[in-house]
């Protein structure tokens, strides 16, 4: 079968690899829609996050949806034909995190295209076979490779506690923004404001149904917020950028006695921002990690028509144009690249 790897020198190629058996209680999937994340993109130019190296040759992806071709011994035989998505995190299932059913952040984790873990962008993979989800027939392949990055935006509106009639401020309109937007909306949220520098993304968020947006680079995002809200601030601010002058602007933005959600990772880690102002405001913070138990809940929401992730893919490719879509997922104005290996 081909695979895509990334070579520790950074170069993006095809190779043949041994098409995967299932162990006793795994499935193996064929491959149909894989979408490029904004940290595959990170390792294909840069070789590493953090601590995560590329050191030895990696495949990419992690967020994924196929249909089941094999069973093990232990998985029912009726499964094969079945259109999954694939939960790219696989915990030990045996520390406290597991047994409190904080899986997420369990430190054994097996997580998909991180180092020196493979991820998807393969003709075939094999999985454990309770972190591959039934998809509805109303729920396409495409949606189900996106439920990997709407599971995060619903693990953040569910960490922040958004409710009906809250309203919401998300610094950035990259995927994860997008689909925290669509998360929050779903768990009740009425107001939406969104900010980003690039205008493609900010007019792609208004289409959307963003109520605000508002284009850091020319505008003055706390001011925009005190404006819309009659210098309230808003009840919860998700910071979905990564970018420092967002972090601070999320706990000016917020109101006294609300709540600021960081997920957007710095670049270097550090975020400085005023403690006091946490501390006067009485405000809750909070860091949202991938996510728990969301991907059921991701897949009714789809099945429900509730939410919409098909709308943030800007452009398909073959798994043999995977280079050329990876250089074009560095573009500032691309939000969401898929490969597609239908009919291949
Ligand atoms: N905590 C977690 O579990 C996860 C965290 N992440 C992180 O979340 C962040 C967002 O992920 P993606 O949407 O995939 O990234 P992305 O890079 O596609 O989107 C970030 C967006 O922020 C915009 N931006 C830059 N400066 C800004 C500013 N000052 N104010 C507002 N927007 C600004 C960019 O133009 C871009 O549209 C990244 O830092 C990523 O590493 C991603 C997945 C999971
Ligand atoms: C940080 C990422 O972008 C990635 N999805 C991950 O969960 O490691």
């Amino acid at each position: 079968m081909r695979v895509a790897v990334l070579s520790p020198d950074l170069e993006l190629t095809l190779e043949e690899r041994d098409r995967p058996t299932p162990a006793a209680d795994e499935v193996v999937v064929r491959m149909r829609s894989i979408g490029i994340c904004g940290s595959d993109v990170h390792y294909y130019e840069h070789g590493r996050i953090g601590d995560y190296v590329v050191d030895s040759p990696l495949v990419l992806g992690h967020e994924s949806a196929g249909e089941v071709v094999a069973v093990g011994e232990d998985v029912d035989d009726a499964r094969v034909g079945e259109r999954v998505t694939l939960e790219p995190g696989v915990p030990c299932r045996r520390c406290e995190h597991c047994s409190r059913g904080e899986y997420n952040l369990c430190p054994d984790v097996t997580f998909m295209a991180t180092p020196p873990d493979d991820g998807a962008f393969a003709e075939y993979v094999a999985w454990p076979a309770d972190f591959a989800y039934a998809l509805p027939d109303g729920v396409s392949l495409d949606e189900g490779a996106l439920v990997e990055p709407l599971s995060v935006g619903i693990h953040v509106a569910r960490r922040a506690n958004v409710g009906v009639g809250d309203s919401v401020l998300v610094t950035g309109c990259g995927p994860i923004g997008l689909l925290a937007m669509e998360a929050v909306r779903a768990a009740g949220a009425t107001e939406v404001v969104i900010s980003d520098v690039v205008p493609e993304k900010l007019t792609l968020a208004e289409e959307r149904g963003a109520d605000l947006t508002v284009d850091v680079s020319e505008e003055d995002l706390v001011a925009a917020v005190d404006e819309a809200t009659d210098g309230r601030g808003v009840d919860v601010v998700i910071e979905a950028s990564g970018a420092p002058p967002a972090v601070q602007s999320a706990f000016d933005a917020v109101r006294r006695g609300g709540s600021v959600v960081l997920v957007g990772l710095a670049p270097d880690g550090e975020m400085p921002f005023d403690t006091n102002e946490i501390i006067d405001n009485e405000l809750d913070v909070f860091g949202s990690f991938r996510y728990r138990n969301t991907y059921p809940a991701a897949i009714d929401l789809l099945a429900d028509g509730a939410v919409d992730v098909a709308g943030i893919v800007d452009f398909e490719a073959g798994l043999d144009d995977v280079d050329a879509a990876f250089r074009r997922a560095q573009e500032p104005e691309t939000v969401k690249g898929m490969i597609r290996l239908d009919g291949e």
